[in-house]
């Protein structure tokens, strides 16, 4: 099986391991962990990341509380792979079809770099178009992801997006992860200053960041465009650090629906939007056109620390 755990182990350590559950739905989960005791769940549902928590228990991504784990939908939560269309700026549903597709396990999936390999507990999926897929959209592709968990807690994803078609096609991308925050009122964001944003409610229209950091008082849906490859996220109440590093996805997506827009949501909680936070690693104003057999590769990796970046 290409699940993977190369950690070493001694008398003072748990072992790492890779399991396979069954979630309430039906369908398997891969439960990786690693020695000191951080798990990571990614439901072949959608291929998503579900929990990603630290060696000391902590979640460190939000799930509603309203999620329904039911096809066809996507779960309110975790990492939701947006594919091959990003929003609503194309024919497809909204984030396209991946998130709501069965992946499989992937035995033997082309070589990464042992980098890739070496000290982390990971596990390959696999995603192929179905002949319905491919009736909604005519390009047929094989996307495969790995999703490591490093002996330190470090949460790596490797998406690889091949054109198996003898025409080339385009494509946008996005994980559009919901990381778990104190309380939207008490996070700012860095690494999107000076940026060009596209403002999704201000029909797109597009602005610079003015501010030298991030901060939430009200609904932000934007398109940071051309982004460096690290974002942070500092959490003041809880005195920690996400770390968002990134290759390949040179755009960031923040979203927060706030009040008003909460309500409107079925599967998500009046007020929960004060403890998330999306912002997503991703291709959209950079959408990626590959070639006939060419290859498409990202990485994002999130780490926690425990600090503040600044001074
Ligand atoms: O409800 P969905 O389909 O998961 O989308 C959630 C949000 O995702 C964001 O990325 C979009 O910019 C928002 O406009 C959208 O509302």
């Amino acid at each position: 099986m290409s699940s993977h755990s190369s950690e070493g182990t001694s008398s003072e350590q748990r072992a790492s391991s890779v399991e396979i559950v069954k979630e309430r739905n039906g369908i398997d989960q891969v439960l990786l962990k690693n020695s000191r005791g951080a798990i990571v769940r990614v439901s072949l549902y959608g291929g998503q990341v579900r929990s990603w928590k630290n060696e000391r228990g902590e979640e460190l991504l939000f799930t509603s509380s309203k999620a329904v784990f039911k096809p066809p939908k996507a779960v309110r939560g975790g990492i939701p792979i947006c594919f091959p269309q990003f929003g609503n700026c194309g024919t497809l549903e909204q984030h396209g079809f991946a998130r709501n597709k069965l992946w499989v396990i992937e035995e033997n999936p082309p070589a990464l770099p042992p980098t890739d390999s070496v000290g982390k507990t990971f596990v390959d999926l696999l995603l192929k178009p179905s002949e319905d897929d491919m009736k909604i959209w005519p390009h047929s592709f094989e996307f495969r992801l790995r999703v490591c968990l490093g002996a330190e807690g470090n949460l790596t994803l490797i998406p690889r997006i091949r054109n198996m078609n003898c025409k080339p096609f385009s494509f946008s991308f996005a994980f559009h992860t919901y990381f778990s925050i104190s309380d939207i009122n008490e996070v700012r964001v860095e690494g999107l200053e000076t940026l060009d944003y596209l403002d999704n409610l201000h029909q797109r229209e597009r602005f610079t960041e003015q501010e030298t950091s991030l901060t939430f008082e009200s609904e932000v849906d934007r398109v940071y465009v051309s982004s460096a490859n690290m974002v942070a996220i500092l959490d003041h109440e809880k005195k920690r650090t996400f770390m968002i590093r990134k290759e390949g996805l040179p755009d960031v997506v923040v979203w927060n629906p706030w009040g008003r827009k909460s309500k409107a949501i079925a599967d998500f909680g009046d007020d929960e939007y004060k403890k998330m936070l999306c912002l997503d690693g991703a291709c959209v104003e950079t959408p990626i056109t590959l070639k006939p057999n060419e290859e498409w590769k990202g990485r994002l990796e999130l780490s926690l620390i425990n600090s503040s970046l600044g001074p």
